[in-house]
């Protein structure tokens, strides 16, 4: 659905945030994209959505390039940015004035998610809260059905009910038409939700693979000592050592985000190679 080929992108001239990037998104999916505070994460999705316009290379969604804004691009995309802006109106005047930009909207649907958010349907916008201002415009973005869906940092904000509520709600609106694109820094609120994790670190895309690759490849595992191990990366923890490992017997492990992220930004090289190989080995 998305396909970035050889994109480039700086906010000043001679100072570049990435360079020569490429990455497809399919439908079908949910993808976490993950980055430390000032990755880029924010500014990734404004070239996907035709909010921000590359310096070289392209970005194009169905094939469309993202920053003519087409009509036809724009009503089948929701991008709900990281600071929202809500009017001084009802849920039911807004949803009057702007679901018409989205044909495939979905007004029963709408209300079902404030209910499942717990969010009062007559309310006026801004005077909720900060989270159930987040949590109308998340009950909006996925009522509008679009096929493309992107999110950047949409549980700021949020409790931890409200975080689970969240990923339920997600999950249920996922199918295979869809694309869902979720960017976060607090890596957990994305558990058990996500199927495909995009990373970015130093101006690059260092991840972009299945969750199902990922545990492939790895195992996740919590040891007492890391003596005698094939150990690719550990953290202390209470038990022991929380560890990722080669997965060589093709075992089943669940993978822990957040190790796993920490893996990658600490530049762990044998780790980043293991996770290529498929791809050098399918080049050759
Ligand atoms: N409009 C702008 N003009 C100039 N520089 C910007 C602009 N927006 C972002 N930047 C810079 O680009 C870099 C990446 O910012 P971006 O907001 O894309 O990161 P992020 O990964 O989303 O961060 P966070 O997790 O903190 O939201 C940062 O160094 C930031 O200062």
């Amino acid at each position: 659905m998305i396909h970035i080929d050889n994109l480039s992108f700086g906010y000043r001239r001679g100072t570049l945030l990435f360079q020569n990037l490429h990455l497809s998104l399919s439908r079908g999916h949910i993808y976490g994209l993950l980055g430390k505070n000032g990755a880029g994460k924010s500014t990734l999705l404004k070239n996907m959505t035709g909010l921000a316009f590359p310096t070289a290379g392209t970005c194009t969604i169905d094939g469309a390039d993202a920053s003519k804004r087409s009509p036809e691009v724009l009503s089948n995309l929701f991008f709900l940015p990281e600071e929202i802006f809500v009017p001084s109106t009802t849920t039911a005047k807004f949803v009057s004035n702007t679901a018409i930009f989205y044909p495939k909207f979905n007004e029963e649907e709408f209300y079902q998610y404030l209910t499942e958010f717990e969010v009062p349907r007559e309310a006026v916008m801004d005077k909720l809260s900060f989270g159930q201002q987040k949590k109308v415009m998340i009950a909006f973005g996925l009522a509008t059905n679009t096929d493309l869906l992107v999110m950047d940092e949409p549980t700021n904000g949020l409790d931890i009910p409200s975080k689970v509520q969240f990923r339920k709600i997600i999950a249920s609106a996922l199918n295979e038409d869809r694309c869902v694109i979720i960017s976060t820094h607090q890596v957990r609120d994305l558990d058990s939700l996500i199927d495909s994790l995009v990373v970015v670190h130093n101006r690059e895309i260092v991840v972009n693979q299945e969750m199902d690759s990922i545990a492939e490849k790895l195992v996740f595992a919590t040891l007492p000592t890391t003596d005698g191990y094939d150990v690719l990366y550990a953290e202390d923890s209470f038990q022991g050592q929380n560890v990722i490992m080669p997965n060589h017997e093709g075992v089943f492990s669940r993978v822990d985000m957040e190790l796993f992220f920490n893996a990658i930004i600490s530049d762990n090289q044998p780790l980043l190679q293991l996770l290529q190989k498929d791809k050098y080995e399918n080049a050759i």
